[in-house]
């Protein structure tokens, strides 16, 4: 088998929880015409006027609350697991020489700079694969014109492919599922499932994002794998910014109407983030809990995602396996 590159990405994250770094990152990742679609020249004006002034100082607070020692939970999970995956591809294909490494959408380490140093390697083929089960063009397409705008300097480029979404995976369910069972048999069931997905601008779905469709199939799946029915579990969607509408029902909103309304314990899953990170640690876990408990309710538990866990390295594994074992490839 020809060698073969596995670059697993992620979206991206601050190098350290300090204003500078912060800065920085918000400013490659909003700048990023696939995330903010506003005009550019008034985006550019909101960006280094509002958002950049504002929004930094807030997020540093949010990043130093969920910091792990030298390194934020995105990137510290993320490393794990593909290191953990890595290992099990060695077991799992003991003949193949395969590379397998983690990449960002924005900053350290880059998806070109990966793909370059996979090619040194020898790599003659390379698989790619975003870690977003739900399919957006705020993040999966992004993934894709980084790594059409790395092939755009190379000239012999390699044999490659990717994976586009895996939503309703019978993997990425039965993970999802599992976790949610072992949580259960931890802390007993709440009386409400919540499951919150990374929000998007209402505008992108009306444009033709199937990224609404693909949360909801994620979240009827899981739901039905769980025997759960109607009026047992709930979808939100979490993250907005700015003052457009953005895909609603929204989960803060949700959790304190739940709690005026009488809820006393709520589980909350986030289906869509692959592993722990701001989003998940300060926003849910912190911020929900806090605005559920002040409204009334007992007890937010919050579900850890499947991060490097045994069965989110076989997920993967799944996903590559059609093209680490496609035989005729490079027809030439
Ligand atoms: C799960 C998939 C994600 C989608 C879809 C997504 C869309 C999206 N996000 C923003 C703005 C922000 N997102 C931020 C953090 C963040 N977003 C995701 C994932 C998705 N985003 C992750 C995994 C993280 C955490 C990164 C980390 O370091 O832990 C942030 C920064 C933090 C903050 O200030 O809240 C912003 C800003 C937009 C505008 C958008 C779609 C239009
Ligand atoms: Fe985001
Ligand atoms: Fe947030």
């Amino acid at each position: 088998m020809k060698s073969t590159g596995i670059v697993f990405i992620n979206l991206g994250t601050p190098d350290s929880p300090d204003t500078a770094a912060v800065r920085k990152f918000l400013r490659e990742f909003l700048s990023d015409p696939r995330v903010v679609e506003v005009p550019r020249v008034i985006w550019v004006l909101i960006l280094y006027l509002i958002i950049l002034p504002f929004r930094s100082p807030r997020a540093v607070r949010n990043y130093k609350q969920v910091w792990m020692n030298d390194i934020s939970p995105l990137r510290y999970f993320s490393q794990r697991l593909v290191d953990g995956t890595g290992r099990k591809l060695e077991v799992d294909y003991p003949d193949a020489d395969i590379h397998t490494r983690l990449a960002m959408t924005y900053g350290d380490v880059s998806i070109a700079s990966t793909i370059d140093e996979l090619i040194d390697l020898g790599c003659e083929r390379l698989f790619f694969v975003p870690l977003y089960p739900q399919y957006s063009a705020t993040t999966t397409a992004a993934v894709h014109d980084q790594i059409c705008k790395a092939f755009s300097a190379i000239r012999d480029i390699p044999q490659w492919g990717w994976v586009k979404s895996y939503y309703d995976h019978p993997a990425y369910i039965s993970a999802l599922a599992s976790t949610v069972r072992q949580h259960w048999s931890e802390n007993g069931k709440a009386e409400l499932l919540l499951m919150s997905f990374h929000g998007i601008p209402k505008r992108n779905v009306e444009l033709g994002d199937p990224y609404q469709a693909h949360c909801e199939k994620t979240a009827e799946a899981l739901a039905l794998e769980l025997g759960l029915i109607d009026g047992e579990w709930i979808s939100t969607f979490q993250s907005r910014l700015g003052k457009a509408e953005w895909l609603q029902p929204y989960t803060d909103k949700t959790v304190i109407s739940l709690a005026r309304n009488g809820s006393k314990t709520l589980d909350v899953i986030c289906p869509a983030f692959a592993v722990e990170c701001l989003e998940t640690l300060e926003e849910i876990a912190g911020e929900a809990r806090e605005f559920f408990v002040e409204n009334g309710g007992n007890e937010l538990r919050y579900i850890p995602c499947l991060n490097d866990g045994e069965a989110h390295q076989n997920l993967l594994i799944s996903l590559c396996r059609s093209f680490l074992e496609e035989k005729n490839v490079n027809f030439r």
